[in-house]
C-alpha cells in the first residue's frame, strides 16, 4: 500500500524526529537522496549543466545541499536564487563546492533542472519571479526534477491554482504527499521517487492510500473447491433500455469477467435481446412493467447504465434501492437520485460512481469545482450523503467516511472513451455481489479495470468490450 499524507501531518512528523537528530541531519539525508536521483536521471554527472531553482525555504535548502553533492562529482551546477532570501549555509557550501549563481536563462542551457522553489511549504498560487521561472524551466531542454512537491502543486490537496512545476520525477522526502497523488497536482508529478529520511515511526493514519497488486491479490475473494454460484455471488444487473442497449452487455460483460457466481440481468426487450445474445450465462427476466417480483435471489445490485431517466427507470431504481442488499448506483441512476435524493434512503450499503459532472450535479455545485478539488468533494458527498463515493476520472478516488481515500494509480487515457464506466460498474458490482465491503469493492474494481485498460489497449486505441474481456488477465497478472 502505498500511503500519503497531508502537510501538516508531514511537519508533525519531522518535527517529532528532528527533536532526537543533530541539526541539520534531515536536510542532508534528504539532500543525498534527491542527489543520487539526479544522478541516476543524468546518467553521466562529471561535465553535466545542473541549474538549481532555489526559493527562500527549506525546499530551496535541499536543492542547494543536492548541487553540493553534484558539483563534487564534476557537475557544472548553477543556482538560480528566486526567493527575497535564501538557505545561506546551502548557498555558502555550494559556492565552496564550485557551483554559481546565476539568472533565470540559465535553464535554456540546463541538462537538469532541480526545482527547489516550494515545497510543503507553499500556500497559494505561486507568486513572481517564480512563476515565471516556472515558466521558463517547463520550456527548457533540460529534465526537470521535483523536490518534494512539484512547486506550485499543493501537497495536502492536490490543487493548482497557478503556474506549476511539470517534473519528469518527484523526488517527495521522508512520505508521499496526498497531493502528488491526486489530479490535478498528480498530473504534474512524473514518476515518483521516495527518499527515506526516517519518518516512519512518526507518521499517523495516512490521509489517502494507493492499492498495490499485492493488496489487491489479498483483498479478492478466492473461489474454493466448495464454492458454487450463490457463494460466488450473484450480482443483478438494472441496466439498458430501449434506446440504449449497448450499457446493458457492457456492464453484464464486466460483472461476468470479474468472478461473480451468477448474474442476474432485468430490462425490457431490446436490451433483453442484446444480453441474450452477448452473455447466454446470464439469467435473464424481462420486464414489462418496473418490478422485481419472480427475480429471484441477489447479493448486491448494479444499477443504472443505460437505464434512462423516464418514470419507468425512477420506479425500477426505487425499487432495487428498496432492497435490502448492497447497491452500485451509476450513471442514469446517478441522475435519478440527484432528482430524488430520498431514493438513496436505506440502510444497505451504497456505493456511488459518478464522474466530475455527475458528482457536481448530485453536490449543487460547478463541475469545475469538483475538477479543481475532486478529493474534498468526494470527501464531502461520502459524508453528506452516508455513501461509498468512487469518484471516475484520470486518478479515481473512493471516499468513504473515516477511511484515507483510496486513489488508483492504474488508469489509463486510454480509458476515456465510452461505455468503459459500464464496465468498471460491472465489475465493482461483482466484487460487492461477492462479499467485498462498498471501499474495497469500488477500489478493487477501479484497480483491475485500469489494469485491463492497459492490457486491452496495449498501445493502440481500444474497444470497450475488450476491457472487460481483459478482466481475466487483470486479475491473473496480480500475482
Ligand atoms: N522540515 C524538515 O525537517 C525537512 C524539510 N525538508 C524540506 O523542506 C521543505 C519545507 O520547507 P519550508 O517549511 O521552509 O517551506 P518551503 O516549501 O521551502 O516554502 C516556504 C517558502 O515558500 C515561500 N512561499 C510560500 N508560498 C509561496 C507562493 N505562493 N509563491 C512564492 N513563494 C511562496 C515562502 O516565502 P516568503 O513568503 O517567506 O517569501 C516561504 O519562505 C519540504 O518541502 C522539504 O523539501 C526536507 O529537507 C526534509 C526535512
Ligand atoms: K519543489
Amino acid at each position: 500500500m502505498l500511503t500519503a499524507y497531508t502537510a501538516d501531518q508531514i511537519r508533525a512528523a519531522e518535527q517529532a524526529l528532528m527533536a532526537r537528530l543533530p541539526d541539520g541531519t534531515l536536510m542532508e539525508r534528504a539532500a543525498a537522496g534527491l542527489a543520487a536521483c539526479c544522478a541516476a536521471m543524468l546518467g553521466r554527472v562529471y561535465g553535466a549543466r545542473v541549474v538549481l531553482l532555489v526559493g527562500s525555504g527549506d525546499n530551496g535548502g535541499d536543492a542547494l545541499y543536492a548541487g553540493v553533492r553534484l558539483a563534487r562529482r564534476g557537475a557544472q551546477v548553477e543556482a538560480v536564487l528566486a526567493g527575497s532570501k535564501v538557505h545561506e549555509a546551502g548557498l555558502a557550501a555550494l559556492r565552496q563546492a564550485g557551483g554559481r549563481v546565476r539568472g533565470i536563462e540559465a535553464v535554456d542551457r540546463a541538462d537538469l533542472v532541480v526545482d527547489g522553489l516550494v515545497g510543503i511549504g507553499v500556500t497559494g498560487a505561486l507568486r513572481e519571479p517564480y512563476a515565471k521561472a516556472v515558466a521558463r524551466a517547463n520550456q527548457g531542454p533540460g529534465l526537470v526534477v521535483a523536490v518534494d512537491v512539484p512547486s506550485g502543486v499543493d501537497a495536502s490537496t492536490g490543487r493548482v491554482p497557478g503556474a506549476a512545476i511539470q517534473a519528469h520525477v518527484t523526488v517527495t522526502m521522508g512520505a508521499c504527499k496526498t497531493g502528488l497523488l491526486i489530479d490535478p497536482g498528480a498530473g504534474y508529478t512524473g514518476r515518483l521517487e521516495l527518499v527515506d529520511i526516517g519518518l516512519g515511526a512518526y507518521l499517523p493514519d495516512p490521509d489517502v492510500a494507493a492499492l498495490t497488486d499485492g493488496d489487491v491479490a489479498d483483498l479478492l475473494p478466492e473461489p474454493g473447491a466448495e464454492s458454487d454460484k450463490y457463494r460466488r455471488g450473484v450480482v443483478g444487473v438494472a441496466a439498458g433500455s430501449e434506446e440504449y442497449t449497448g450499457a446493458a452487455v457492457l456492464a453484464v460483460g464486466g460483472a461476468l469477467h470479474a468472478g461473480a457466481g451468477m448474474v442476474r440481468y432485468v430490462g425490457t426487450a431490446a436490451p433483453v435481446a442484446q444480453v441474450r445474445s452477448h452473455w447466454p450465462e446470464a439469467v435473464i427476466t424481462e420486464l414489462r412493467e418496473p418490478s422485481l417480483d419472480g427475480v429471484g435471489r441477489v447479493q448486491a445490485w448494479v444499477l443504472g447504465p443505460g437505464l434512462g431517466t423516464g418514470d419507468f427507470a425512477h420506479e425500477l431504481a426505487r425499487r432495487v434501492l428498496a432492497s435490502d442488499v448492497p447497491v452500485l448506483v451509476d450513471a442514469d441512476a446517478l441522475t435519478l437520485v440527484s432528482r430524488d435524493p430520498t431514493l438513496l434512503r436505506r440502510s444497505a450499503p451504497v456505493l456511488i460512481t459518478p464522474h466530475a459532472g455527475e458528482l457536481a450535479r448530485l453536490m449543487r455545485v460547478p463541475r469545475e469545482r469538483v475538477e479543481a478539488s475532486r478529493l474534498e468533494h468526494a470527501r464531502r458527498a461520502a459524508a453528506d450523503l452516508g455513501v461509498t463515493v468512487l469518484l471516475k476520472g484520470s486518478t479515481t478516488l473512493v471516499a468513504e467516511q473515516d477511511r484515507p481515500v483510496r486513489v488508483n494509480r492504474t488508469g489509463t487515457p486510454a480509458l476515456a472513451t465510452g461505455g468503459t464506466g459500464d464496465v468498471l460498474a460491472g465489475v465493482a458490482g461483482a466484487l460487492l455481489a461477492q462479499g467485498l465491503s462498498c471501499y474495497d469493492a469500488g477500489s478493487c474494481g477501479a484497480y483491475l479495470h485500469g489494469l485491463a485498460g492497459r492490457l486491452a489497449a496495449d498501445g493502440a486505441p481500444l474497444v470497450t468490450a475488450d476491457v472487460a474481456a481483459a478482466i481475466p488477465a487483470a486479475i491473473r497478472s496480480l500475482s
